[in-house]
């Protein structure tokens, strides 16, 4: 039955997008279904460069303002990754003004996720460090696959940088002070069995069963009126969103000169090269 409720939407970089006369959306069809799922797919890793976010950010809000949707289902076409985080070569020497575009679209969408009108599911089928997990963490619900190799976690530290406050918060507001206290710290990666012991995750499936078990949650959370949970959302998240939303270019500028230093910039080199080399 609640297969029903799902249609597709795929977000790529835009290099891989289909030309204008394809659009991303079939609304009509989406229209009567009310359910949208967003596929990340920026092969190889899904990492989320500057024109991913963008696109994320225009496709939400093209379903928060076509008012039949009422929830969005966000998962990977990467097998086995559903992101690897920020994209680590737009914080490696770039301009300072590239840098503040990309974090004011790192902030967007955060922001855009985190107080959204709709549901929000992750079905999170792969690896999921940094950036990934922070995209999972605001949503509403995490189903993740059964899978030894799919940690998820908030990693900074191991990448020499420091997970910005409103990362800190929303992982607070998900696992509490002091399981996020450690699990920053010493830049956790969780297994899914610990990561659902310490509520990182809502739910470990199979892997196979990911997508239904999204989707029957998915009808749970849309059996309660939508202006009611809606304020509910609102209620719990806008103060942990507001403390953004008044100081964004203090963010911004606070992430620049910490980005700049020469010693971030070698870590990031550094932990870059490692990936890199890991093949060779
Ligand atoms: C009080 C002071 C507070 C100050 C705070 C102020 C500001 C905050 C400042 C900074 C905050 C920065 C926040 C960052 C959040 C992030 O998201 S950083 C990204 C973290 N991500 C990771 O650590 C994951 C790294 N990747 C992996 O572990 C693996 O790639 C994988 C995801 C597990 C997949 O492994 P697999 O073996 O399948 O693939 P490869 O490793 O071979 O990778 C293929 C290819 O992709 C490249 N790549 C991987 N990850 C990234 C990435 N995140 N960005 C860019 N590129 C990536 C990899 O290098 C390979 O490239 P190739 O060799 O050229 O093919």
């Amino acid at each position: 039955m609640a297969q029903d409720l799902v249609d597709g939407l795929l977000i790529k970089a835009r290099s891989h997008l289909p030309p204008p006369s394809e659009p991303l959306g079939k609304l009509s069809k989406r229209d009567r279904k009310g359910v949208a799922v967003i596929k990340l797919k920026n092969p190889p890793v899904n990492s989320l460069s500057l024109e991913v976010l963008t696109e994320f950010v225009i496709s939400l809000e093209k379903l928060e303002n076509d008012k039949t949707f009422r929830g969005v289902i966000v998962t990977s076409d990467c097998p086995g990754i559903f992101s690897a985080g920020l994209d680590l070569t737009e914080m490696c020497g770039k301009s300072q003004a590239h840098y503040a575009e990309f974090w004011r679209a790192v902030q967007e969408l955060w922001l855009r996720l985190y107080l959204s009108n709709l549901v929000l599911i992750a079905a999170i089928n792969g690896v999921s460090p940094a950036g990934g997990c922070l995209i999972s963490l605001t949503c509403d619900y995490r189903v993740l696959a059964d899978n030894p190799k799919y940690n998820i976690g908030l990693n900074e530290t191991l990448l020499g940088v420091v997970a910005p406050s409103w990362f800190k918060d929303t992982l607070v507001n998900t696992v509490g002070h002091r399981t996020a206290e450690r699990a920053l710290q010493l830049g956790l990666l969780f297994p899914p069995a610990e990561a659902l012991r310490v509520g990182m995750v809502d739910q470990v499936v199979p892997e196979d069963q990911v997508h239904s078990t999204a989707l029957s949650v998915m009808a749970q959370w849309l059996a309660v009126p939508d202006h009611a949970r809606q304020l509910t959302k609102s209620l719990m998240r806008k103060p942990t969103a507001d403390r953004l939303v008044k100081q964004r270019d203090a963010d911004i500028q606070y992430f620049l000169q910490f980005v700049s230093r020469d010693s971030i910039q070698k870590s990031l080199r550094m932990y870059l090269d490692k990936l890199r080399q890991k093949k060779g």
